[in-house]
């Protein structure tokens, strides 16, 4: 029988460590735990050991240093797959480091080596409840500390890695919710349930929550979570029978956006369905329950419908290129209203990127995931365009458009939406050489120019 698997999630400081301590000490399983943290020194596994008795039977495996998720990717799998033959336990729980990306370490349980001896069953992640209500929910946002610079790859923008974090899991733990007020919880809710609808929202303090909702939730299916995340429904409810690439792969230069996460979806509807329940557990805690897993898109019975908490959402569709020097101009000006914005875009003098932009908090990334299949030779377009037969294909300009998702709170979407227009390429201009447009959008596979909301002259930082 394949062992269950929990990976943890959460930013620095959330409360991971709090509720590992709590799902130790309230579980009857024996716990097997890799806790991976940045840097050196496990300071987690310090506490988790010095919390908990390992004589019951909970082992701690500490690796040494480093990210799992990345450079010691091997390293985490042989690890369990060791760690399994070595010892008897009934769940193994992962702490993902809290600045890296889930989605690797999910993919080794479900793909890798680690497979056939352990079964995913759910990834949880913790948020800070005080710090996302302040950063994403609030409406006014000034004073409060961005989330700024790099995360340890020194790729991606740390807050951009909060929201995925976010938008990839199947269970969210609004911890600290002692530090909220009850309106600022509710807010804070439905924006997670919007950045991310499928995940069921528990809502706790000091970690303390019911082990069995934590451990034995279903099974994690790795392409439900990777195609679920908000803004990929806003994009998808926007088309039906359309593909989405944002992938991760960036090893074939010549992979087109629209192999990447190459799947095909047909959604009939608009509206996602949430049919929570609220009910208090006998400590007194708040959790939302029955998530319809939205396949059901007529039905809107949302204990926090979006709309009643300011939030909105839309998919902004172009097929005309914005003007680099533009568009960059509004990057670093976006509104604070602005949540969460990704998407392809179509940069003119970019005529063969496909270029994922990626916006939480205050920094917008820009960064090549793959080629337009209307760059390639015709034969090649005839082999892609044959396996993708619902690709939307444009006479002119084949597959290149900009396709974002937009999610705000208090955002005067239309107005953003009309700054966003001013930035497309004008008649004249489309008559232009575009290659003579001064741009610093990035060119290479995997590139990434990453702009700040505070920085007026454009894009800043060139990796
Ligand atoms: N007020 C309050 N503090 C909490 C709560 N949960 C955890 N804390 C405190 O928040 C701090 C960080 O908690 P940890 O559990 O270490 O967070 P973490 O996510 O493991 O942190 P990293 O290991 O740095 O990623 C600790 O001082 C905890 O005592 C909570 O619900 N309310």
């Amino acid at each position: 029988m394949p062992i269950p698997v929990t990976i943890l999630c959460g930013e620095l400081g959330a409360g991971k460590t709090t509720l590992l301590s709590e799902l130790l000490e309230s579980s009857d399983r024996e716990i097997a735990l890799v806790v991976n943290d940045v840097g050196s020194v496990n300071v987690d596994a310090d506490l988790v050991e010095a919390r908990t008795d390992l004589s019951t039977g909970e082992e701690v495996l500490a690796l040494e240093n480093g990210c799992i998720c990345c450079s010691l990717s091997g390293d985490l799998s042989r690890s369990v797959i060791r760690l399994q033959r070595e010892r008897s336990f009934d769940h193994l729980v992962v702490e993902a480091s809290g600045v890296g990306e889930p989605e690797p370490i999910a993919r080794q349980f479900v793909r890798g080596p680690a497979a056939g001896v352990y079964d995913l069953e759910s990834v949880v992640t913790v948020v800070d409840a005080r710090r996302f209500h302040d950063r994403f929910a609030a409406r006014e946002r000034d004073g409060v500390p961005a989330i700024e610079g790099p995360d340890e790859s020194g790729t991606r923008p740390l807050a951009d890695l909060v929201l995925e974090q976010v938008e990839f899991c199947n269970l969210l733990v609004l911890n600290k919710c002692d530090l909220v007020t009850g309106a600022e919880r509710e807010r804070a809710v439905a924006l997670l349930e919007t950045l991310q609808p499928r995940a069921e929202v528990v809502t706790t303090e000091f970690g303390v929550v019911d082990p069995d909702g934590v451990l034995g939730t279903d099974r994690f299916d790795l392409e439900t979570a990777a195609e679920s995340a908000g803004w990929k429904r806003v994009l998808e409810d926007e088309t039906a029978g359309h593909d989405h690439g944002d992938g991760d792969d960036h090893g074939d230069p010549d992979r087109t956006h629209a192999e990447d996460r190459g799947h095909e979806h047909a959604h009939d509807g608009h509206e996602h369905t949430h049919d929570h329940e609220h009910s208090c557990d006998d400590r007194g805690h708040e959790h939302t329950h029955d998530h319809d897993d939205g396949d059901d898109h007529g039905d809107h019975d949302h204990a926090h419908p979006p709309e009643e908490y300011g939030i909105d959402v839309d998919a902004y569709r172009r097929r005309r290129p914005f003007h680099p020097g533009r568009f960059a101009t509004l990057l670093a000006d976006l509104p604070d209203g602005l949540v969460r914005a990704k998407g392809l875009c179509w940069i003119a003098g970019r005529e063969r990127q496909a270029i994922t932009m990626s916006f939480a908090g205050s920094e917008t990334s820009l960064e090549v995931t793959g080629r337009w299949i209307a760059s390639l030779s015709e034969q090649r377009q005839e082999r892609y365009r044959s396996g993708q037969p619902d690709l939307e294909w444009d006479e002119e300009w084949g597959d290149r458009e900009t396709r974002l998702a937009l999610i705000g709170r208090g955002l005067e979407m239309d107005a953003l939406i009309e700054r966003l227009d001013d930035c497309l390429l004008t008649d004249a201009e489309m008559d232009a050489d575009w290659a003579a447009f001064e741009t610093d959008a990035p060119t290479a596979m995997g590139e990434t120019v990453t702009v700040s909301t505070d920085e007026r002259d454009g894009l800043s930082e060139n990796r």
